[in-house]
């Protein structure tokens, strides 16, 4: 193996750090998205708003940062993991005090966070098959200092039976491998903006995914508004196109009035962002 100088090692994670930061931001900035906070306002939420979104994701760069540098070209295992999960579990007490208590993060830091740890793992050089694949070895090793909580997201994936969070990392992000990721680049190829391929890869998690946050809020009747609704948009020629466009826009006036948001969904669409970008040319440090 190639030892890289501290000085690229330490360029590396600072690049990655930011970079997950700024995919927060993309997403959060990201507009119309159904029941989601975007720059047009608040979605389905009371205590969320895109300045808090923001301050939340800078907050975390320096999380992102330090797991990238304990993570630098180390293997997945069992001291790793438990590095990764005192530094994800600090980054969530950050996010905290960034936003006065309000959750806004809770599952970008874990989908993110494992990625930011996978991409150093492999040296800041891998595929994003090979850094999905890596960030699952990681997710699926047991984390014994996790506080036995039962959260939102425990709760709707025992009650409705599905996968949550942690299965999505643990099989190696199949919403973004799968979906979100071939669908931003093919509504890129067919000239879409860069707007209109983000939220046709935004769609495209939604028609499948089973968001926690969806079912914690609104039960099976939210999450089928939210897939029916999102094969609405991409059946429709996706976002670009006038029908797409009117499809999303009842999908978005469906959520609010279930009080749903796909907060999982633009987690997912956050990672797919980050995942595109250390595949581009412009990823060298
Ligand atoms: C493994 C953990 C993610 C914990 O998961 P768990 O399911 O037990 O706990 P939750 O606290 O419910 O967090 C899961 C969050 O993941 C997002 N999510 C939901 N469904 C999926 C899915 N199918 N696939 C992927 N991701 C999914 C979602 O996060 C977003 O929503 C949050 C806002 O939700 P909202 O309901 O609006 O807010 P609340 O305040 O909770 O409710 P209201 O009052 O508003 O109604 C926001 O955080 C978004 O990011 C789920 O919330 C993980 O946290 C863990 O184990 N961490 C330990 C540390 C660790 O090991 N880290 C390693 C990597 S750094
Ligand atoms: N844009 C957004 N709105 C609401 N919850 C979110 N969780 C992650 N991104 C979000």
């Amino acid at each position: 193996m190639k030892l890289l100088p501290q000085i690229q090692v330490e360029g590396g994670a600072e690049w990655l750090a930011r970079t997950a930061t700024q995919c927060l931001i993309d997403e959060a900035r990201l507009s119309p998205k159904p029941g989601l906070v975007d720059s047009r306002g608040n979605g389905a939420h009371h205590d969320l708003s895109l300045a808090l979104m923001e301050r939340s994701a800078h907050s975390l760069t320096p999380t992102f940062q330090a797991l990238a540098l304990q993570s630098w070209q180390r293997p997945a295992d069992i001291a790793l993991r438990q590095t990764v999960g005192r530094l994800g579990r600090e980054g969530e007490k950050q996010m905290m005090a960034a936003t006065d208590g309000v959750n806004t993060h809770r599952g970008a830091i874990w989908a993110l966070g494992l990625l930011v740890s996978a991409v150093a793992m492999h040296g800041g050089v891998g595929s994003a098959q090979q850094v999905a694949m890596t960030a699952a070895e990681l997710a699926k090793l047991p984390d014994a200092a996790a506080p036995k909580v039962f959260s939102k997201g425990l709760r709707a994936t025992h009650r409705y039976q599905v996968p949550g969070a942690r299965e999505e990392a643990q099989q190696a992000f199949p919403h973004v491998m799968q979906r979100a990721l071939p669908q931003l680049r093919l509504s890129r190829l067919n000239g879409s903006s860069e707007t209109h391929a983000r939220l046709d890869a935004l769609m495209a998690i939604m028609t499948s995914l089973t968001d926690t946050c969806v079912l914690s809020r609104a039960g099976l009747e939210g999450l089928d508004a939210m897939q029916d609704g999102a094969r609405a948009v991409l059946s429709a020629g996706g976002s670009a196109h006038p029908a797409g466009q009117a499809a999303l826009a009842a999908l978005d006036s469906h959520m609010l009035a279930l009080n749903a948001s796909p907060g999982g969904a633009a987690d997912l669409l956050a990672a797919t962002l980050f995942l595109d970008r250390i595949e581009s040319p412009y990823f060298k440090h």
